[in-house]
């Protein structure tokens, strides 16, 4: 799991570092350019030049410290400072002084031979410090740095591209685009959230020293990657001594005429991620259809006609005894009564309980009645059920994900899955998890389906919260990726990603 952390955070870490553990800024600063130099020389052609582009602040100073080590390793390397050099930080004053020693001269802009094919820009403009957007004598580096990128050179970021925001992910204009971004230390959240992830190319990331920097050395929001292993991890091998009752039992309320197929994908996607048994509760008009997808889908009579309703609580609290997780909303007859029936039924039961679709729908127009849950709440909506949960628009939504995902969650005690490219899983006690596995070609009717049978089954075999819930979409993502390995992103189909791509995952991870 990579810790993602805010500027005000790095800052942090870094006092930390220094007061705490003993590593200077100058050391950190040796560090990270350093490991920017590295980086460079390993995209450069056999006879590539150098061309590192310096701001006015630390990120400058990583620049200079790179320059000095391309320099020693006796690469052909020019420096040019933009901006008042006045106005140079005391650690990167230093080591421009140190490159001087060098012969390595600060060279205009106008003065550098333009780099091509084989030779390497160093964005060293701007990094957790931008605050605005470049102008003047930066817009115009930033322009250079894209010609000579159009011209062949490669473009190696440090710690973020010039005019993206480290925070957020959003560019300012105008905004680098790099081929790789060698991140110090820790990961910021501009390089993992879109379009962020995009601008910054292949990330980097380099320890400087700051590992001695521990989570209770670094207050406020605690944001995390998930990597391949913490989810491989979750999930342990299978005891020789069980049987289908260890593997728990997911009650699937989901599906009606015309959308029987809706409740079969939750169903089915349940069952290829290891759940025990499967019940699918619906209108009895649906069933028969439901079942027919697989020999393996248990089902319940919902007996009446029309949206669920409060008429269904009591048929509803009887399917839900025995069973270990409810899985709620994909294709349900939603109507007046439906939030209502929704916040009955789990204030009264125990089990933990994903919300997916109409169920969303359904308690958004009150999503209070969530907080007389007895069980845990995990809620997946995609941008669109966000925003008619928050009442705020789909582009708010999609312009602070991260933030509105955490206050969602916090705000309503339960973890909410904010679906769309690089998930953010977002728990009540403040940990909000990235994703960074799946492809456009899941943007397909039903995988947001598979996604929520995934999460049931990982419930109903009793992994923890919010475990379970952030290694279901991983799974699912990657079961989306290996899916479209085979079909093509645009050939998948929500089903691939059971059949084809849940059981390569797990036969990937059991060897
Ligand atoms: N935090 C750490 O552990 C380490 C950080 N390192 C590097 O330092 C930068 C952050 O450096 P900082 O001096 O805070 O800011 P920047 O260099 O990113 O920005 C320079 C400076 O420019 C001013 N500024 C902001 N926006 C604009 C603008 N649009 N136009 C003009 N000037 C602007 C503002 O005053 C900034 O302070 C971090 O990214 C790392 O690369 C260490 O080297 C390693 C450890
Ligand atoms: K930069």
């Amino acid at each position: 799991m990579l810790r993602v952390l805010t500027a005000a955070q790095m800052r942090q870490a870094e006092q930390a570092a220094e007061q705490r553990h003993g590593m200077p800024s100058a050391l950190l600063m040796e560090n990270a350019g350093r490991g920017l130099a590295d980086v460079a020389r390993a995209l450069a052609g056999p006879h590539g030049r150098f061309v590192v582009v310096c701001g006015p602040g630390n990120n400058g100073g990583d620049g200079l410290v790179a320059a000095r080590f391309l320099l020693e390793g006796g690469a052909r390397v020019s420096v040019t400072l933009v901006g008042d050099t006045a106005k140079l930080t005391t650690e990167s004053k230093r080591n421009l002084e140190a490159l001087r020693g060098f012969g390595g001269a600060a060279l205009a802009l106008e003065s550098v031979e333009p780099p091509a094919t084989g030779d390497v820009v160093v964005d060293a403009l701007f990094g957790t410090g931008l605050s605005r957007a470049p102008a003047g004598a930066f817009a115009e580096a930033i322009s250079a740095i894209h010609r000579w990128r159009r011209a062949g050179a490669k473009v190696v970021a440090a710690d973020v591209p010039s005019g993206l925001q480290s925070d957020t992910g959003e560019p300012f204009s105008p905004c680098v685009e790099a081929d790789a971004t060698v991140a110090f230390g820790f990961l910021k959240p501009g390089q993992v959230l879109e379009p962020g992830a995009s601008l910054c190319g292949r990330v980097h990331r380099v320890d400087i020293g700051m590992g001695g920097a521990s989570s209770r050395d670094i207050p406020g929001a605690e944001l995390f990657v998930v990597e391949e292993s913490d989810a491989r991890r979750t999930l342990p091998a299978r005891k020789a001594d069980t049987h289908k009752g260890t593997y728990g039992h997911v009650l699937v309320v989901a599906g009606s005429r015309g959308k029987t197929g809706a409740a079969a994908l939750v169903a089915k996607a349940a069952l290829r991620s290891g759940a025990g048994l499967v019940t699918v509760a619906t209108r009895s008009d649906a069933l028969e259809s439901v079942q027919s997808h697989s020999a393996e889908i248990m089902g319940i009579p919902l007996e009446g006609s029309g949206p669920l309703g409060l008429g269904d609580l009591d048929a509803l609290l009887a399917a839900a005894e025995g069973k270990d997780a409810l899985v709620m909303g994909p294709g349900i007859p939603r109507g007046p009564e439906t939030g209502r029936l929704i916040g009955e039924l789990l204030s009264r039961v125990e089990l933990p309980a994903v919300l997916d679709a109409d169920a969303l729908n359904a308690v958004a127009e009150d999503p209070s009645v969530l907080r007389r849950a007895k069980g845990p709440v995990v809620l997946t909506p995609h941008p669109g059920e966000m925003a008619r949960l928050t009442g705020r628009p789909t582009k708010e939504v999609q312009s602070k994900r991260l933030d509105m995902v955490g206050r969602l969650a916090a705000g309503l005690n339960v973890t909410v899955v904010l679906k769309g490219d690089r998930t953010l899983t977002a728990h009540a006690d403040g940990r909000v998890f990235i994703n960074t596995t799946g492809n456009p070609g899941m943007a397909t009717g039903g995988s947001g389906d598979v996604l929520s049978g995934v999460c049931g089954a990982l419930l109903a075999q009793a992994f923890p919260l919010p475990d379970a819930i952030w290694t279901a979409v991983y799974t699912h993502g990657l079961a989306g990726d290996l899916a479209a390995a085979r079909r093509g992103q645009l050939g998948l189909v929500a089903g691939d990603l059971i059949e084809q791509g849940l059981c390569e995952v797990w036969l990937r991870w059991e060897r």
